[in-house]
């Protein structure tokens, strides 16, 4: 459970005066999650969820939130922020961290997913790079390029030499993609960039919602559809891809908005990237861990195993412009 910070029922009724939901009946925290501390919120009038930011600023945050007001304006499903009645604000203050209160989801994460919910994910996946077009604030995706650069420095002195050889090849392997002018040309916008199964809801077959925008940032949308191939359509135990649900994401993907040119270029090196940049943060949180009340870092050696597996075999069957096929 990732609870970092402990909210006291007090300091729960203290915001709900600013944030009038109603009558705290229930703070419970949550399991799951590895980033911010996260409470379940219910009132007489509901039921929402409670993050405090332990990594992210007062000044990054308002890029977030407003981008999921934004979003769930737009018909996406989002958990909208709520407000401070008098201020307006969707950013508050708890225990002296940022924080903010979302409405629940109705749902839960599709662990085992079919391709029918990679289908589900994929259409959505679309319209949000598109409702996200005419959203003005701007800010980069903080997991991008020069985190990794700076990092893998880091962690690579606790790996063993064929890991750290393999690491080391695709940083500079993705510093000469990002150079590259189809890179350039990648359509962008806002990105989730971290729309990993456990950030999306069901409720059977029917998606409910995306959430966890803390990784969100401008970014090329093809990164953020190369991460959810890399979760949502492989095979967890060996990392390789699964054929007929990445087919299913892709189609419906590209049924809401093909792939350009040169994303269809640069799929197979994204989906590289994807596996780089959680293996890179998953090595950081497992060699460099913060305090926690009881925290489950995630497995580094996964991405490693999803980045071999990449590496080995493109997706080229895949590649071609499905909706144009
Ligand atoms: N808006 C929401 N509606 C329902 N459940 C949520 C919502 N936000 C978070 N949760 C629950 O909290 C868990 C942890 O949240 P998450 O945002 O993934 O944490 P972290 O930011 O630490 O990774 C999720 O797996 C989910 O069960
Ligand atoms: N999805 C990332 C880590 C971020 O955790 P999340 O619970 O916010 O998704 C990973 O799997 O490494």
């Amino acid at each position: 459970m990732a609870v970092f910070t402990e909210v006291s029922d007090k300091e729960a009724r203290d915001l709900l005066r600013r944030v009038p939901l109603g009558n705290l009946t229930e703070l419970r925290g949550i399991q799951g999650g590895i980033e911010n501390t996260n409470y379940f919120l219910t009132t007489d009038q509901g039921e929402w969820v409670l993050t405090l930011f332990e990594r992210l600023t007062f000044e990054q945050l308002p890029f977030y939130l407003y981008l999921m007001k934004h979003l769930a304006l737009a018909g996406i499903p989002v958990p909208a922020p709520q407000a401070d009645a008098k201020s307006g604000d969707i950013l508050h203050k708890v225990c002296g961290k940022p924080a903010a209160v979302v409405q629940k989801l109705r749902g839960k994460s599709q662990l085992q997913p079919q391709a029918v919910h990679c289908a589900a994910v994929g259409d959505m996946l679309a319209r949000m790079h598109l409702a996200g077009r005419d959203y003005a604030r701007e800010q980069p995706n903080l997991r991008s390029l020069p985190w990794w650069n700076e990092t893998v420095p880091v962690v690579l002195p606790y790996l063993e030499q064929d890991a750290a050889d393999l690491l080391r090849s695709e940083l500079a392997f993705q510093n000469h993609v990002a150079a590259s002018p189809s890179h350039a040309a990648l359509p962008r916008g806002p990105i989730h960039a971290d729309l990993f199964r456990d950030n999306v809801m069901f409720d059977g077959e029917e998606l409910t919602g995306f959430f966890d925008f803390y990784f969100a940032g401008v970014d090329t949308w093809l990164f953020d559809l190369a991460v959810c191939l890399n979760d949502w359509c492989i095979d967890h135990a060996s990392g390789a891809h699964d054929a007929a649900r990445a087919q299913a994401m892709l189609d419906a993907y590209q049924a809401v908005r093909p792939l350009e040119a040169a994303e269809r270029e640069l799929l197979n090196p994204m989906l590289r990237a994807g596996a780089l940049r959680f293996w890179v943060s998953r090595l950081w949180d497992f060699y460099l861990p913060r305090e926690a009340a009881l925290l489950q870092p995630h497995d580094p050696t996964h991405f490693e195993r999803v980045l071999r597996q990449r590496v080995a075999h493109p997706l080229t069957a895949i590649e071609r412009p499905v909706a144009l096929a």
